[in-house]
């Protein structure tokens, strides 16, 4: 195994209404492919946003106006948002991922498939909330397979809380969507205990949705399905 780093928490403070001082992801020190590493070098510049505390330009950054934008966070590989992408080619999606090789795969496979209608942010995605995206501006957020957490005394890394998740609904116009996938189930109640407490938003299911025909199952839940594990997909809309 891969040593890991944990990423220093930030200093706490008591300024910003949200401040982030544990991370929900651990930066591992992953090797790239060779494919990866030439999609990084000759499609970065094409496809990558480099972080930077200014409000992006949506509409700028995609080259159109009216496409809806949808915003992901935690790609791993990239394989369901390149496949999304595919399948909405009038929508566009701001892809947000830490990890360098996911970075290179998801480049990869959208030279592959000619898919251009995907724009990068290697970056935490709540900086990239709180410092780069307009109020009302999104149209809709992926958040697949969130890491867990197992662990009780990890629960506070989970990246869906109650402040992560008004943070969230700030930056959604009213009537966007936010869809969480997710296959431990104890995460799966938890998740619907906060979206459930935040009066921006509305369950468009009784509880657990049916798994929208744009989210292609993956590879590993696939596997998961077989051995009879469950997935769990929760998608709410802003009011
Ligand atoms: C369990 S993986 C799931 C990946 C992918 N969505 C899938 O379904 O295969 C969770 C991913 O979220 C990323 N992640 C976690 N917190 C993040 C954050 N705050 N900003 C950006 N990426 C994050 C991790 O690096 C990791 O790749």
């Amino acid at each position: 195994m891969r040593p890991m780093t944990e990423i220093d928490p930030t200093p706490e403070s008591s300024e910003a209404p949200y401040q982030r001082r544990i991370r929900s992801f651990v930066l591992r020190q992953g090797r790239l492919t060779k494919g990866q590493e030439r999609a990084l070098e000759t499609a970065w510049p094409q496809f990558g946003i480099e972080y930077v505390e200014q409000t992006l330009d949506l509409a700028h950054t995609f080259g159109r106006n009216h496409s809806p934008k949808i915003l992901e966070i935690g790609f791993g590989m990239g394989d369901a948002t390149a496949k999304i992408a595919q399948t909405l080619p009038d929508n566009d999606f701001l892809a947000v991922e830490v990890h360098t090789p996911g970075v290179g795969s998801l480049l990869k496979l959208m030279q592959e498939g000619d898919i251009r209608n995907i724009r990068i942010l290697q970056h935490d995605a709540v900086e990239v909330l709180q410092n780069m995206l307009a109020d009302a501006s999104l149209d809709g957020v992926h958040i697949f397979f969130p890491d867990p957490w197992h662990k009780k005394r990890h629960h506070k890394r989970r990246l869906i809380q109650a402040e992560f998740i008004q943070l969230l609904c700030s930056k959604l116009k009213a009537g966007a969507y936010i869809h969480v996938a997710t296959d431990w189930q104890e995460y799966a109640e938890w998740v619907l205990e906060v979206l459930r407490a935040d009066p921006q938003l509305q369950n468009t299911a009784a509880e657990y949705a049916e798994k929208p025909v744009y989210r292609p199952l993956t590879k590993f839940e696939n596997r998961g399905l077989k051995l009879g594990h469950g997935v769990w997909d929760l998608v709410f809309k802003r009011i």
